[in-house]
């Protein structure tokens, strides 16, 4: 496979960032997208509100949807408590072999597992294969034509709890407009949108946390 931006990436963090130790990975993979390649990781601006986020939640069930390298999986993974567990959805092959590879250098694969394929094949076996109810915390940072359809499915197959925190990368830039309609006027979620740059650089980008109500 011919030398990949991702490839270059996850190189650069096994040869620069220390085993086992999650914050040295973020930091060089922030510092490989500022210094080197930009690379559409959630980044240390935006990563900031995400923490503040998932400390508020402090949530034992995570989803992500959309892994790309695994940063914001290391990113979530290192500020949950033992025993809680992270599912993330990728459906890149290459770039899921790449956060598998990431995850477990920063030695939070104990609680990280890398689901390869569609957050649409996926969510509908999340009780059946993986045991898991309902969410706590939903990250959305796949695709922006695929957040409402991913979240109306959450909905659907009652994935969701009263409480549950959804919280939306890009929902300025690329944009989500659809979904960020939806969550704001279905009257089944508290919205919250934080405003901040796109990663690394200086476009106006924001995250929306949207708090699920129930299935009212
Ligand atoms: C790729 C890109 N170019 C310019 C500006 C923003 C982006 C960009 C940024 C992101 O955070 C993304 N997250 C998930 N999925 C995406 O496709 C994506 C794309
Ligand atoms: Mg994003």
């Amino acid at each position: 496979m011919e030398d990949m931006k991702e490839q270059r990436m996850l190189d650069y963090v096994l040869e620069n960032a220390v085993r086992g130790d999650p914050q040295s990975v973020v930091d060089k993979l922030d510092q490989f997208c500022r210094s080197k390649e930009w690379t559409m990781n959630v980044g240390d601006e935006k990563g900031l509100i995400l923490d503040k986020v998932v400390i508020e939640a402090d949530p034992s069930i995570v989803l992500e949807l959309g892994t790309y390298c695994g940063y914001s999986a290391v990113r979530i993974a290192r500020l949950l408590k033992p025993g809680a567990r992270l599912l993330s959805m990728e459906l890149n092959p290459v770039h899921a072999s790449v956060a598998r590879k990431m995850i477990e250098f920063a030695g939070v694969h104990h609680m990280v597992e890398v689901l390869e394929g569609s957050a649409e094949e996926f969510i509908p076996k999340l009780k059946q294969t993986y045991g898991v109810e309902t969410v706590d915390f939903v990250f959305i940072d796949h695709w922006k034509d695929r957040y409402l359809i991913d979240t109306k499915m959450l909905e659907e197959f009652r994935v969701l709890r009263e409480g549950s925190v959804l919280l939306a990368d890009n929902v300025v830039y690329p944009g989500v407009p659809d979904f960020l309609q939806y969550v704001r006027t279905c009257g089944r979620y508290e919205c919250t949108n934080y405003p901040s740059h796109v990663q690394y650089m200086n476009q106006e980008d924001a995250l929306e946390k949207a708090v699920f109500l129930g299935y009212l």
